[in-house]
């Protein structure tokens, strides 16, 4: 499942680090922020363990951008802890950083590089270099099939194929943390399938996935659940715990009544009241 093979004296990893596996991939543990008088992540503590597929669960306005923004230090974080295989994203920033990828809700590819070009260069701001570059370009495209689109432009790719590239590219560093935030947005019915099985199997390569969805359907039984609600964890554990903490076997009806029964002031209310 975790290989590495060595090729001379060069080393190409085609599954994460094995030394790291003993620790969470993410551990987020009492974090706030606010934006001005907006609250929009209050006392925020959730885990997501390696190798685990861990769905953050939230309708618009939850804080999952906001949460992801904090994790790779888009924002800095004044208050709780953030810890990425059990470095400090604050204090051991580049340990922490190296080993995760993130793919944000919005799209940030650049149309006018070809795939190759966008791998490439993004390898190589990672310090990669370019024989090694060129090794993890193949890996990740065959991954995504992708290879036969590697000489074409960006602008030529379908919606999806740019979803799967971006995911890619977050995985060219050889990250055992991936983060995605709502990934399937305008993808249509099968574009969703592909991604969110592609992404599943990187989960049997060893990697921790945290993936941000207010889509009930992109959660598996067999997945750990954060159900996140205007700044606030109303609860975390495999979706098996989460069904029984809110008293229900369908999770329409647990995300409902979990909701409900947050009740008085959520983060984020204060400020519209
Ligand atoms: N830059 C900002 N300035 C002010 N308020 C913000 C900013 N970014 C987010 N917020 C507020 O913080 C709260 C959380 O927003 P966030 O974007 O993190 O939620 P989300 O779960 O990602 O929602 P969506 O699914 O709509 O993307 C919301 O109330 C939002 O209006």
């Amino acid at each position: 499942m975790l290989k590495s093979l060595a090729r001379g004296t060069e080393m190409f990893l085609t599954g994460p680090e094995t030394g790291l596996m003993m620790q969470p991939a993410l551990r987020i543990n009492g974090v706030s922020h606010t934006f001005g008088t907006r609250t929009a992540l209050d006392r925020v503590s959730l885990t997501v363990p390696a190798g685990s597929f861990t769905a953050l669960l939230g309708l618009n306005g939850a804080g999952k951008t906001t949460l992801f923004s904090l994790v790779t230090r888009l924002y800095d974080s004044t208050s709780g802890q953030i810890e990425v295989f059990g470095f400090d994203v604050r204090r051991e920033a580049p340990a922490a950083l190296s080993r995760l990828g993130i793919v944000f809700q919005a799209r940030t590819l650049d149309l006018d590089l070809t795939v190759r070009q966008s791998l490439l260069y993004h390898a190589a701001l990672h310090g990669i270099g370019r024989r090694q570059a060129g090794v993890r370009a193949a890996e990740v495209l065959e991954k995504f099939t992708l290879v036969d689109r590697i000489d074409d432009k960006v602008r030529n790719l379908s919606g999806g194929q740019m979803r799967r590239l971006e995911i890619a590219r977050a995985l060219i560093h050889n990250p055992a943390l991936l983060l995605l935030d709502e990934p399937t947005v305008g993808l249509d019915v099968e574009a969703r399938q592909d991604l969110i099985g592609e992404v599943r199997r990187l989960v049997a390569e060893g990697r921790g996935i945290l993936w941000a969805t207010h889509l009930l359907d992109e959660i598996q039984m067999s997945d750990r659940l954060v159900v996140l609600h205007k700044g606030r964890v109303l609860s975390e554990g495999s979706v098996q715990e989460v069904l029984a903490q809110a008293g229900s076997p369908d999770l329409q009806v647990a995300f409902i009544s979990l909701v409900n029964a947050s009740g008085t002031k959520a983060a984020g209310q204060e400020a519209a009241e």
